[in-house]
């Protein structure tokens, strides 16, 4: 998967060398490419925005710029189609970001992030891209942040742990949080490790019966407990027949 991002603070990008994605840009499955909006400016400021028409607070970020960074991008290899890049905004007046979201873009072989400051970007631009590839517009929460930047590094990250070998163990996105399956929807309930006692807190004995029945069973007792005290609005998505049939299996 290549992932261009184009945006005024390239170093707020660097996180993007280490761990997870970092490992899998040195293995070669991943290709990030961090741009500099202003690279594209010829003014003596490197002006990237401007006062927003019919008046309001603050400022927006211009089209040219991000034009010729954007046709400079796409000029690399840019074709249509599902081998074709995306154009993903992130704003927190786009459609929520969700697993199920990170799994579509998991599966695109190319993502062009856009990050924007300020109030946003001129909305011709992605009118005009809108015209030859895919645009996502998305938000990674009801709140609002400076800019799309940390959104970038969230999204990145969903995305490329789902990315065939990123993960070491290939089974450990199965029981994510939000993963499909008859745990969809539920968070994920406690875990435990060594050692067996800390600070004279025991762990639950079902986890040390061996019995692989009962604990899923408890694991799964214990997500509906955190589910229906942190989300209740995801109980409503459950299906109580799905766990009919996981009972019977367990
Ligand atoms: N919430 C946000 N605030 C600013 C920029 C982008 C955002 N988002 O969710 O992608």
């Amino acid at each position: 998967m290549r992932l261009d991002v184009v945006t005024i603070f390239p170093e707020y990008l660097d996180p993007l060398n280490v761990s997870l994605v970092g490992k899998a840009r040195a293995r070669g499955q991943l290709d990030v490419r961090v741009h500099d909006l202003r690279t594209w400016t010829y003014d003596r400021h490197n002006t990237v925005d401007d006062t927003p028409y019919g008046g309001g607070p603050g400022m927006v970020m211009k089209t040219d710029p991000w034009g010729d960074a954007l046709d400079t991008v796409l000029a690399d290899g840019y074709e249509t189609g599902a081998r074709g890049p995306v154009l993903v905004v992130p704003t927190p007046s786009g459609r929520p970001f969700t697993q199920e979201l990170a799994v579509e873009l998991s599966e695109r072989p190319w993502l062009v992030f856009t990050p924007a400051r300020y109030e946003g970007i001129d909305r011709r631009v992605v009118d005009e891209y809108a015209t030859r590839m895919p645009v996502y517009e998305v938000s990674i929460g009801d709140y609002v942040l400076a800019g799309g930047e940390a959104a970038v590094l969230v999204i990145t990250e969903a995305v490329a742990r789902l990315l065939p070998g990123v993960l070491g163990n290939a089974e450990s996105h199965r029981d994510d949080s939000f993963a499909p399956g008859a745990m969809a929807n539920l968070l994920e309930g406690p875990v435990y490790t060594k050692p067996p006692h800390w600070r004279g807190r025991e762990i639950p004995e079902v986890l040390l019966s061996g019995h692989h029945g009962k604990i899923a069973r408890w694991r799964r007792d214990e997500a509906l407990r955190r589910t229906t005290a942190n989300r209740p609005d995801l109980i409503e998505r459950c299906d109580p027949a799905a766990f009919d049939r996981k009972d019977r299996e367990m």
